[in-house]
């Protein structure tokens, strides 16, 4: 798709070339251009630049006055094929019962994991896809999508085949992760090795032969998966040409982090829970971390500490965490207007940290996160705001006019 936006109030997130992710005091930094344009070549950046130099060609032209372009957000974390919904327990953690307490009583993920079992894979592409079309329309561009809701060998590949259709069948970026390890189903109850063995021997060869992941990941928690256990996972998925990712420091530090970085994880995920020395060993590595505001606004638990980790010198990406226990919302504008007012980051580090930063998050950073030239098209073009500081203070609302994915307006169905 061909076309120019002239006039653009303030473009955002613009980079001469790919830069690598932000860390410390680079993500106060959100470079803009004011009154510019913007040329979609074939669905790429082609251009951009001052309307002083603005190109004459005839092509579809769409007039920005007063209104500003941003790359799609990114989000780096999302569990958005899930079947039916939980909000019984959301009742009972009014009621006072807590997260684990709830999970104890056969709630939580095994509860989804049910549901999930009884779904056949047509309903849950369905389901799934009315989740992922308001996500576009909410303004994300490239999306990592797990499974973990299955825990048999059939619901996991079930769920890693929905991901497949979904990339098939849409324009923005999706990639899987495979999270086999995410609980322990009630069959396998006394037998923790046998269920991880289950997911190396049996499930791995399978998601390898059919391609069906990019990442795999393990929710490395007390109660939940060790770090012995990560250890495990990591290493088999890695034979099996999968970069690791993990749910870790939610609820407790039990070292999950460390053994991430030695396996040179490409992001540690939640972070609620922080030690110094978990800020320590992340220091100089390649993994991200990545927060996730809208579970710790629904569950009350702490928010990441985002800035002991920045001032630390350390990157930080943003992401919605979308699932139906813990943050039944795939909103990245909600995620960016928390992390502003409750993690206290700026909007420039927020954005850079939905952006740029998600991206790395996903391995696409070649593809999204910043308007570069031979980048996709993936924009927001917002409605007319006055600063680009409007996108996080107008928390619970959003700024987007109009999405487009591959420079085409995805407009909604
Ligand atoms: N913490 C682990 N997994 C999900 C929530 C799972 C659930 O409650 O269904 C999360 O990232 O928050
Ligand atoms: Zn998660």
């Amino acid at each position: 798709m061909n076309v120019l936006f002239k006039n653009i109030k303030e473009l955002i997130q613009v980079r001469e070339s790919s830069v690598n992710f932000l860390s410390g005091k680079e993500m106060s930094i959100l470079p803009t251009i004011k009154n510019a344009f913007l040329l979609v070549k074939d669905g790429i950046i082609s251009d951009y630049g001052i309307m002083g130099k603005c190109p004459e060609i005839d092509i579809k032209t769409i007039d920005a006055t007063g209104k500003m372009i941003l790359p799609s957000w990114c989000d780096s974390h999302t569990h958005l094929v899930y079947a039916g919904n939980r909000e019984d327990e959301f009742v009972d953690r009014i009621n006072g019962l807590s997260y684990a307490e709830i999970a104890k009583n056969g709630g939580g993920i095994l509860n989804s994991a049910k549901k999930l079992q009884q779904t056949s894979e047509e309903d849950l592409y369905n389901q799934s896809k009315i989740r992922l079309e308001e996500i576009i329309q909410l303004g994300t561009g490239a999306v990592e999508i797990k499974s973990g809701y299955g825990l048999t060998k059939d619901a996991e590949l079930k769920m890693l085949r929905v991901i497949e259709k979904l990339k098939e069948n849409y324009f923005l970026e999706i990639k899987a992760t495979f999270l086999g390890a995410h609980a322990l189903p009630s069959e396998y109850k006394n037998n923790k090795s046998g269920y991880l063995q289950m997911l190396i021997d049996d499930i791995l060869p399978t998601i390898e032969k059919e391609n069906l992941a990019d990442f795999i990941d393990i929710f490395c928690e007390t109660g939940y998966f060790s770090v012995d256990d990560t250890q495990q996972i990591l290493k088999a998925g890695k034979k099996h040409g999968l970069v690791g990712k993990i749910h870790v420091n939610q609820f407790t530090a039990i070292g999950g982090i460390k053994a991430g970085v030695d396996n040179n994880v490409l992001s540690v995920d939640h972070l609620e829970e922080m030690r110094t020395e978990d800020i320590e060993v992340l220091k100089n590595t390649k993994t991200m971390p990545v927060a996730l505001p809208s579970c710790s606004y629904f569950l009350s638990i702490p928010y990441t500490p985002a800035r002991k980790m920045i001032e630390a010198g350390l990157p930080l990406a943003l992401a919605t965490d979308y699932n139906p226990g813990s943050t039944p919302s795939g909103n990245m504008n909600f995620v960016v207007s928390t992390a502003c007012i409750k993690m206290k980051m700026t909007p420039e580090e927020a954005i850079n940290a939905a952006t740029i930063n998600g991206a790395y998050a996903m391995n696409l950073l070649e593809k999204v996160g910043s308007i570069t030239k031979g980048k996709l098209a993936n924009l927001i073009l917002t409605k007319e705001i006055n600063s680009y500081n409007f996108i996080p203070y107008s928390f619970g609302n959003h700024c987007i006019e109009k999405v487009f994915l591959k420079g085409i307006e995805i407009k909604k169905s």
